[in-house]
């Protein structure tokens, strides 16, 4: 074993917040968080990355001695705690104005973009808690974002001017995935961090060389509360296989999908022609074609992962501003995010790859724009394009916004695939003048 590998990769507890804290009650003792900073260097450290672009080669090659601590199955590895994986960490946009850039927008406001950066590198760090072998000094893990299930925004406003917090602990595990529970609070004026968002990521274990899969440690849990967690996490999984299995890229829409589809059509049916054809627009209403935007990015290697893949969180980012400019200029005000739903991570972006993303809404109802994004990618020397990821926006708009109306057959499909992920939004939120969110 080399001696990079030999590096303790234990993490400074004392930075770190065990117990369940502002999680889901708060008889545990608070230590003092982790600098968002630190969560990154702290990745770093355990996967044992190269800082330096040109040696990441070398970096990768010390992580395949790594393989011979996987363990073999899940019962050779020792139970874990929620409390074990639990985390808190801090953003002190009200004590440090130099890092306040980084997350303003010109409303003085906060990049809701920054913040997905933040939570995927939360996650995958709550994950390597979970996973913290005592005996190996870096870990033999490779984690990585698998799926966003759910970023549901509570009411508050987000202010660049004050200390935001995040929590998080791993809340079910299967034999290779985990599913991860946050929550990010904001400072208020009262002197307590208020609740902004809760987030629901689920992370795969992959082997030391990001090859194959790998297995993660059971977790138990301490109370009934933890139990609830847990079934709740299963039912997660069986929703999640529900919802593919009934996608519109596999079965054909339900009778009453089928009946909202045909009264789309007829509604755009010129009434002086008898042609199916003829197709206009009615009143207050906007052709799916016409809310277009694309983009196109160079993945450099400044956006890399610490397994020098691209990182979710830039292609979040990069996915949510899109969406973003998208809602914006089809509602003609301000739109704010409502929720994040069901991004997932198909297929890892290599470092030096092209990204397009392709944004358009889908759906509208009231104040609500649903926006998707596609996401694909092709290497610079071959023209094959490959899609990695479609991510799922509910936005809301000062004011109501125009109906939306499909001209095709695949059209309708990313209407209804939009309905669909509208519905499965939790709660809908009420329009609130305070509550600013933007990219
Ligand atoms: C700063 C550090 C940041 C690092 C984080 C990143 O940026 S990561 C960068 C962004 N993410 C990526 O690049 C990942 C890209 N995607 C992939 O490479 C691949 O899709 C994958 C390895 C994640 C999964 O591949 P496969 O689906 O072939 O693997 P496999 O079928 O073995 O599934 C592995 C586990 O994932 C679960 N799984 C798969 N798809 C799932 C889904 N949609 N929702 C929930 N869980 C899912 C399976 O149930 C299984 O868990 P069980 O075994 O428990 O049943």
């Amino acid at each position: 074993m080399k001696r990079a590998a030999m590096r303790l990769w234990t993490l400074n507890k004392g930075l770190l917040t065990h117990g369940r804290g502002l999680a889901y009650g708060s008889e545990n003792k608070i230590c003092k968080p982790l600098h968002i900073q630190e969560v990154r260097n702290k990745l770093r450290e355990i996967v044992g990355v190269s800082t330096i672009w040109r040696d990441h080669v070398k970096a990768m090659e010390e992580r395949k001695l790594l393989h011979n601590f996987l363990a073999t199955s899940q019962k050779a590895l020792p139970p874990r705690k929620m409390k074990d994986s639990y985390i808190e960490v801090l953003l002190p946009l009200g004590s440090d104005p130099d890092l306040r850039d980084k997350y303003l927008t010109v409303q003085n406001t906060v990049r809701f973009g920054r913040i997905l950066e933040d939570l995927d590198s939360l996650g995958v760090l709550v994950c390597y808690m979970h996973n913290q072998n005592h005996s190996t000094k870096m870990s033999p893990l490779s984690i990585v974002t698998v799926l966003v299930d759910k970023i549901d925004m509570c009411k508050y406003s987000l202010s660049p001017e004050q200390d935001i917090k995040f929590t998080g602990h791993v809340s079910w595990v299967g034999k290779t995935s985990m599913e991860v529970k946050m929550k990010m609070f904001q400072m208020h004026s009262d002197d307590k961090f208020w609740p902004v968002l809760d987030a629901t990521f689920v992370m795969v274990a992959r082997d030391s060389e990001n090859k194959g899969p790998a297995f993660v440690n059971p977790l138990v849990p301490e109370n009934k509360e933890e139990e609830e967690l847990i079934t709740q996490g299963e039912l997660n999984k069986s929703r999640r296989i529900a919802f593919s299995t009934t996608s519109l890229l596999k079965v054909a829409p339900n009778s009453e999908e089928r009946n909202v589809i045909h009264e789309l059509f007829l509604n755009t049916l010129d009434p002086k022609t008898i042609s199916f054809q003829s197709r206009i627009l009615p009143p207050k209403a906007v052709w799916m074609e016409d809310t277009k935007l694309k983009s196109l990015d160079i993945c450099h290697p400044q956006e890399r992962n610490i397994f020098n893949r691209i990182f979710g969180g830039f292609l979040m980012r990069k996915a949510y501003e899109l969406a973003w400019a998208t809602a914006c200029s089809f509602g003609g005000s301000r739109p704010y995010v409502v929720t994040v739903d069901d991004i997932m991570f198909q297929k890892p972006v290599e470092v030096g790859s092209l990204l397009f993303l392709s944004s358009q809404v889908c759906f509208t109802q009231d104040n609500y724009i649903q926006v998707r994004v596609h996401s694909e990618v092709a290497s610079l020397d071959s023209r094959e394009h490959m899609t990695t990821n479609v991510f799922h926006f509910t936005f809301m708009s000062e004011k109501e916004v125009p109906l939306i109306f499909p001209k095709t057959y695949g059209e309708s499909m990313l209407y209804l695939d939009g309905q669909r992920h509208f519905k499965s939004m939790s709660t809908p939120v009420i329009l609130k003048k305070n509550y600013t969110v933007e990219p």
